[in-house]
């Protein structure tokens, strides 16, 4: 869909921004351009849309090459975020984001239909806040609205520039989960500038890893983290990749473990002889269905009680789903103090697979390391086990 050849920008005052780039982004593909400050990625984003001319070499819009298209009728196909969003002051939000509707001489009622449709999809009210002006508005409801903006004319590519650099940490974490959800849904292709690793590791579906003026290494985020092609982007993932790698690997069945399970309407006297036998200190419960419902302890109860397992079953408050990232996992077994975690069938209301535990949680980490690290040599490969990734956490 895009596809730098040879690409070189050299700035009037002698200064080589970019030098002999050549990559490509496939459609629907979202590319995280990572890298310190000044390294060219602002300058990589700009040619695209042609706010900066290339001294040399190509780029390619879908086949196109971008410097044959005229720029106003190239950047309808291209929606633009920013930083410093740019809203203008004296208008609505909804008159904001129909800004390019109403440019390519949409209708006025068919643009402002666009627009509230687009600020429903950024989470964004188009009763509660159409009306507002932007100063009326948080920093992050602000992004909102320049995403929704650059998507109200459905261009087919997306550039963002650190479009979430100026909000807190944890609004800017709401708006990347949310801004995941939106690409599930709109599948643009897109360049995200961004100079934060746990970003480019969060959002992109691959990560071009920028030394200065070129691209050092461009590869999932599993691979950079797992298996860095130079010791530039090593130093640059940082020591505590094996932390960051967590976020990128996936509980998958096979990673479970199948402890004793009992049923809420079994015998309790029957169940806890049974987890006594077999030596188990706790069993997990499911309900009719096989939905999980909790947990009991072994001990603490007699064998002659006429209970059933309902009575004295704790509910659970550690579960996850299948699919959820290992640092969640590890997350919440550090909030919930817990040994294990329940994992859930996503799709299903919650029938029950197994549980993770923090050796099965470390051997899929290896596991995902192993299968990104096959032709790189062992030694080159450094990545902390669980117990020095448990220090690096309390620390
Ligand atoms: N108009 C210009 N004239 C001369 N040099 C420039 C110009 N614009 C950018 N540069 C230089 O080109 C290099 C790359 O800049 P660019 O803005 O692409 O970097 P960046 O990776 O986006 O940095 P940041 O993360 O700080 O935004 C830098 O050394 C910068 O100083």
């Amino acid at each position: 869909m895009i596809r730098f050849e040879h690409v070189t920008k050299r700035y009037a005052d002698g200064t080589t921004a970019v030098d002999d780039l050549s990559f490509e982004v496939a459609e629907g593909e979202l590319v995280t351009l990572v890298g310190p400050s000044g390294c060219g990625k602002t300058t990589t984003m700009k040619m695209v849309n042609r706010l900066i001319e290339p001294t040399e070499g190509r780029i390619f819009l879908d086949g196109d090459d971008i410097s044959a298209i005229d720029p106003v009728r190239l950047r309808r196909r291209i929606g633009y975020v920013i930083q410093q969003v740019g809203l203008f002051p004296h208008c609505t939000v909804l008159e904001n984001t129909a800004t390019v509707p109403h440019l390519l001489g949409w209708k006025r009622g068919k643009g402002r239909e666009r627009a509230a449709e687009l600020l429903d999809l950024v989470g964004l009210d188009p009763s509660v806040y159409g009306d507002r002006y932007p100063e009326q508005l948080s920093g992050g409801q602000r992004q909102r609205v320049g995403v929704a903006r650059a998507l109200a004319a459905d261009p087919p590519v997306l550039l963002m520039d650190e479009p979430f650099g100026a909000v807190d940490p944890v609004v800017r974490e709401r708006l990347q989960n949310e801004f995941l959800k939106l690409q599930a849904q709109v599948r643009k292709t897109v360049l995200f500038v961004t100079h934060d690793i746990e970003e480019a590791v969060r959002l992109g579906d691959r990560i071009a890893v920028y030394g200065q003026g070129s691209i050092e290494q461009f590869d999932s985020p599993a691979t950079v983290l797992g298996a860095p092609a130079t010791p530039y982007v090593a130093d640059f993932v940082g020591a505590d990749r094996g932390l960051k790698r967590l976020s990128v690997t996936p509980i998958e069945e096979g990673d479970l473990e199948q402890p004793p399970v009992v049923h809420l309407d079994d015998s309790l006297a029957r169940a806890t002889e049974r987890l006594r036998a077999e030596g188990a200190r706790w069993a997990v419960v499911l309900d009719g269905e096989d939905n999980l419902h909790g947990w009991i302890p072994a001990d603490g109860f007699t064998t002659k009680t006429k209970d059933t397992v309902r009575a004295h079953a704790r509910r659970m408050e550690a579960w996850l789903p299948v699919g959820a990232p290992l640092k969640q996992a590890f997350a919440t077994m550090l909030q919930h103090d817990a040994g294990w975690i329940a994992v859930i069938d996503k799709e299903s209301n919650g029938h029950f697979l197994g549980v993770l535990t923090p050796a099965r949680l470390h051997e899929a980490l290896r596991r995902s390391i192993d299968a990104d690290a096959q032709d790189v040599p062992r030694a080159e490969v450094a990545v902390e086990t669980v117990e020095s990734v448990t220090k690096t956490a309390s620390r």
